[in-house]
């Protein structure tokens, strides 16, 4: 993952320099804090690994500048990624890094979380993308195997504990396990399931089952 980690921060540094998509550069902490905080999630938690196998599928929303989208797409070359960002010029510059590090694996879409449809099994990861309850939800979906990690500093229970019992009727709590990364904060992991399918909606959705 070095080598992934040292071609990726030549992209940001090359092609898209002045787009200012981190404002981690040096080679070590982007590592450390952008690589490694994307996988170690999975590489410890044996319920996202469990997770990520049942449903195949992985749907990161708000990717911003890739995370973890890209290097868990990296890891993990036999299962597909959907990235779902609001940010238009976030997903042109994700598609191009996607691209020039050559991974198959991984599609990027322009929506809004609130417009898209998980109308097929999957894993959801957010990053560093808002609480629990702006998100959860606001999950449209017509099958109840969803589930939802969220990469999260030290102090969610303190933040958003009291949120996870006014959601309970929707969303069961699975897990918050610690995360270990070498050099960031103390992170955890955080997991819930589906469980309901909520009534239909009139919007018109865009389909996760176009992009699989
Ligand atoms: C703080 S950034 C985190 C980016 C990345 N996950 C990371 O950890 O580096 C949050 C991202 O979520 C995106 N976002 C916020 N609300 C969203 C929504 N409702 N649907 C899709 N993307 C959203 C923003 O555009 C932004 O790129």
């Amino acid at each position: 993952m070095l080598d992934f980690a040292i071609r990726y921060l030549n992209v940001l540094k090359t092609d898209l320099a002045g787009l200012n998509l981190t404002n981690i550069l040096d080679q070590d902490e982007f590592y450390h804090k952008q690589i490694l905080d994307s996988i170690n999630p999975y590489l410890q938690s044996e319920l996202f690994q469990k997770e990520i196998k049942k449903s195949g599928v992985v749907v990161d929303v708000g990717f911003g500048g890739g995370f973890p989208i890209l290097p868990l797409a990296k890891l993990l070359p036999d299962v597909q990624f959907v990235g779902v960002e609001s940010k238009r010029k976030k997903v042109d510059a994700v598609k191009l890094i996607a691209d020039k590090l050559g991974l198959t694996n991984v599609t990027l879409v322009h929506s809004r979380l609130e417009d898209f449809l998980f109308d097929e099994p999957a894993t959801i990861t957010f990053k560093a993308v808002g609480t629990i309850q702006d998100y959860l939800p606001i999950i449209n979906r017509t099958t109840p195997d969803i589930s939802v990690f969220l990469y999260k500093g030290p102090n969610f229970v303190e933040l958003e504990g009291a949120m996870i019992k006014k959601l309970e009727k929707d969303w069961k709590l699975l897990e918050n396990q610690e995360i270990k990364v070498p050099g960031t904060q103390q992170r955890f992991l955080v997991s819930f399931a589906a469980q309901n399918v909520p009534r239909g909606t009139s919007k018109t959705l865009v389909k996760l089952s176009e992009f699989l």
